[in-house]
């Protein structure tokens, strides 16, 4: 059985839907679970929020999931992280993968983030977004984890107590068995990870052969879409669509696809703007943020409450009140006008963002999903195990311009 570590909740749905559309029965879960699973499942994906934590508090997190996915019947384990990387040279990427490294007793593993789907590919070790670096982007403007390098072997040796290698483009087009030759050799060269190429799917398909074996393999869900695929030998299952309902869009990315999706929805519907000097100074925003929202619920499209600003305008607004308080001020909006929303009634939330994703889902206090079908690919709808309410979590960059009204035009 395949675990997941997730260290965000968008990140977590993400590699689920892929395990899922490739036929393996999977279920993901909010946090370490207190108790066994009670159902017979192939994944089990573990969500943390664990990607911009302090570093010690996100081993612990990692290794307190492993050690559950361990006790719950998990042979095999996936980091999974962002296409991204979301990690800057003091990131968290390094330090977990050597922290579950040791803890398995292993000594060598493989750094992927490539999602060619949604334009992530890898060459020569740098990352790609689209046909552009990952620091020319638009995340070399991230809030949090501003990405001003695309190699990936000079993150992980800023990151990470061991060496970081390459397989490349040539050696992989050559097939899984070469791919274990280069890992060998790297091995005995004393490397601890290979970062792997990856331009399109087929190089991911001879990845997921090569590595079938090894105990801890990292990256994004591109990957973990080939696993699947391999581990469920053609089997299939019916993704649900969630009902109609008193739904809800909280947005708080501010990367470049979310800012089009912002700007698309609002020739669509009603949408008011999270000031974060208001989160910050009153009393009453939340409350005056909820009454809006409940204002609008019965308009043909759900109404969209947005922080999501443009890289000019996030620069002036953290250097007035500095860029952790003015984040952490619009996740605790986001979080208290959620608990507010769900127990008005609220039944369908679309979020968007992934430090927010988890923060609401944190807020809303839910153990864990079942996962229907994908509004694009990585963000699928799911069903909360405790209650009938319905999320779909959207990953910063992810999504076509008309996400939000897309996600709604899917629920019967
Ligand atoms: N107007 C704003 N001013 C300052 N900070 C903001 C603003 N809007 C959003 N933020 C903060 O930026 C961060 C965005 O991170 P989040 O993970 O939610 O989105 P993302 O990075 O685009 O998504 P992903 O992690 O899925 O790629 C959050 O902490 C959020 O509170
Ligand atoms: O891999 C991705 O890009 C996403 O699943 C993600 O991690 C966004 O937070």
């Amino acid at each position: 059985m395949l675990g997941v570590i997730a260290d965000d909740f968008t990140g977590a749905s993400d590699i689920a839907s892929f395990l899922v559309e490739n036929g393996l029965r999977t279920v993901q879960m909010n946090g370490v679970p207190h108790s066994a699973l009670a159902e017979e499942v192939d994944a089990i994906v573990i969500s943390l929020k664990s990607r911009s934590n302090p570093v010690a508090e996100a081993i612990q997190q990692s290794l307190a999931a492993l050690h559950w996915l361990q006790k719950n019947g998990a042979t095999q384990f996936y980091f999974k992280y962002c296409s991204t990387f979301d990690s800057t040279e003091k990131g968290n990427i390094g330090p977990v993968t050597d922290a579950l490294l040791d803890a398995l007793g292993e000594d060598f593993t493989i750094i992927t983030p490539a999602l060619p789907v949604n334009g992530r590919t890898i060459f020569n070790g740098y990352l790609f977004v689209g046909q552009v670096l990952l620091n020319e982007s638009g995340m070399q403007n991230h809030p949090i984890t501003p990405m001003k390098d695309a190699n990936l072997l000079r993150l992980m040796d800023c990151q990470a107590k061991g060496k970081t290698g390459l397989v490349p483009y040539a050696e992989v087009i050559k097939g899984a068995e070469n791919v274990k030759q280069c890992f060998a050799q790297l091995k005995q060269q004393g490397y601890r990870y290979a970062v792997v190429d990856a331009v399109d799917n087929a190089q991911l398909d001879v990845l997921a052969q090569a590595i079938s074996e090894m105990k801890l393999v990292t990256g994004g869900s591109g990957l973990a879409a080939y696993m699947a695929k391999h581990q469920a030998q053609g089997k299939t299952h019916q993704a649900f669509v969630p009902p109609k309902g008193k739904t809800v869009i909280l947005s708080g990315s501010c990367s470049v696809m979310t800012n089009k999706q912002v700007a698309d929805y609002q020739q669509k519907a009603a949408t008011k703007w999270l000031d974060v000097e208001q989160a910050l100074t009153r009393d009453d925003f939340v409350e005056e943020l909820f009454s809006w929202v409940v204002k609008h619920l019965a308009d043909p499209y759900a109404p969209l409450v947005y922080a999501t600003v443009p890289p000019e305008q996030l620069k002036q607004i953290q250097q007035k009140f500095g860029a952790e308080v003015a984040s952490q001020a619009i996740e605790h909006t986001f979080a208290q006008l959620a608990g507010r929303l769900r127990d008005y009634g609220v039944t369908n939330f679309i979020t968007a963002g992934g430090e927010t994703s988890s923060i609401v889902v944190q807020q809303l206090g839910f153990k864990g999903f079942r996962i229907g079908k994908q509004i694009a690919p990585g963000v699928p709808w799911l069903a909360t195990l405790d209650a009938p309410v319905y999320l779909a979590l959207k990953s910063g960059n992810f999504g076509h311009e008309a996400f939000f009204s897309q996600a709604q035009e899917m629920m019967q």
